[in-house]
């Protein structure tokens, strides 16, 4: 949802977006030259709600995600959390924003001390933060929080170091110390696609249950559609290509009713016979399958030398702006918006 959606009847409170990114970019210099990983990106999140940032690799999910979690600072525009600019906090307030937020990242062997027990991993921050007081209070505490996670008896895994887990125990762990600090949103980034698939659906199916039982927003970051679909059917989606949020909308409408031409090229690539999925097919194809640099974009919109609805001067000279396609949903894309999308088929309800 953009900054400025509310819904009508929600409450006065509710209406302020936890969290917002209002025209965010990030700049890198690289050997190649400045390259803009992300370019205006603006997204929201309201408590309790689920953001799905889909995107293929390389199209800045990441760099979104860690400027949203307040890992790295915006080369222009603004973070915002409960309306104040993050980067204008004082130590206190900025403290408690990145207590609020949580980061889980992909890898969890990465993220877990290996020379830290379990127990010890989610201790420290509970003792550092003064959640609980006293090690036997924090202890307890870990093991509940084990627990949520399904990592039963507690005690079994309490005393064990990272590499004696599997990849989905620890992954476990990982969203157990993002519980610690009792977050108001977290960002999972691509938190299970180093999974086999079957532990991948029991994460998912684990983080489903946290999502609807803690009430605590989402920021989740995938490639994959299907995951979305799955994770984020009652919340938005929005599908980023070589650093833009090109559309966006409710989850079931980005699945039933892609307007895109790159989000429809995302859905027909689904390998998966998925009968929601694979009905949005013969789209029709892409004119190429190189995704451009992004030390070298091209000129207009960038996914025009791929875009089956190119059209020669006016995809290749302006970049278009992301603009309401049917209520709720946007596109960036010159063609959709001067034509509309396709009408929605009978057999696809937009919602
Ligand atoms: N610190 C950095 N310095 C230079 N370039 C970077 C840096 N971090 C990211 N990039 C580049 O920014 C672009 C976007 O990267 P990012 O990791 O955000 O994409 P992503 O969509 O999350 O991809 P993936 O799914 O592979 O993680 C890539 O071209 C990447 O190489």
């Amino acid at each position: 949802m953009t900054a400025t959606e509310t819904t009508p009847s929600a409450p006065a409170a509710a209406r302020t977006p936890l969290m917002t990114l209002a025209g965010v970019s990030q700049v890198f210099d690289t050997k190649a030259g400045p390259i803009r990983a992300v370019d205006h990106a603006n997204l929201s999140i309201n408590p309790g709600e689920v953001l799905c940032l889909v995107g293929e690799s390389g199209s800045g999910k990441t760099t979104a995600a860690r400027m949203a979690a307040g890992l790295a600072k915006p080369s222009g525009g603004q973070v915002a959390f409960a309306g104040t600019d993050i980067w204008s906090m004082n130590r206190r307030d900025f403290s408690t924003f990145r207590r609020s937020v949580q980061y889980v990242h992909q890898d969890p062997y990465a993220s877990l001390n290996p020379t830290r027990t379990i127990q010890q991993t989610l201790t420290a921050p509970l003792l550092k933060h003064g959640v609980v007081k006293g090690a036997r209070a924090a202890a307890e505490r870990a093991a509940e929080l084990l627990t949520k996670v399904d990592l039963t008896p507690p005690e079994n895994y309490l005393p064990k170091y990272p590499h004696q887990l599997s990849g989905g125990q620890r992954q476990r762990v990982a969203v157990a110390r993002a519980l610690t600090l009792d977050p108001k949103i977290i960002i999972a980034d691509e938190s299970t696609s180093m999974l086999d698939v079957s532990i991948r659906i029991s994460v998912l199916a684990m983080l489903g249950r946290l999502r609807d039982e803690l009430g605590v927003g989402f920021l989740f970051i995938t490639h994959d559609l299907a995951i979305a679909k799955y994770f984020g059917w009652n919340g938005k989606t929005a599908v980023m290509y070589l650093g833009r949020i090109v559309e966006f909308g409710p989850t079931p409408d980005i699945i039933n009713a892609p307007t895109h031409p790159y989000t429809r090229a995302l859905i027909d690539a689904i390998p998966e016979p998925d009968p929601d999925l694979t009905k949005t097919k013969g789209t029709g194809s892409l004119r190429s399958l190189e995704i451009p640099s992004l030390a070298h974009l091209p000129p207009g919109c960038t996914f025009h030398p791929r875009c089956p609805l190119f059209e020669g001067g006016l995809c290749d000279l302006t970049v278009p702006e992301l603009v309401e396609i049917r209520p709720g949903q946007s596109a960036a894309c010159h063609v959709v918006a001067r034509d509309g999308a396709e009408p929605v088929r009978p057999d696809e309800p937009a919602r």
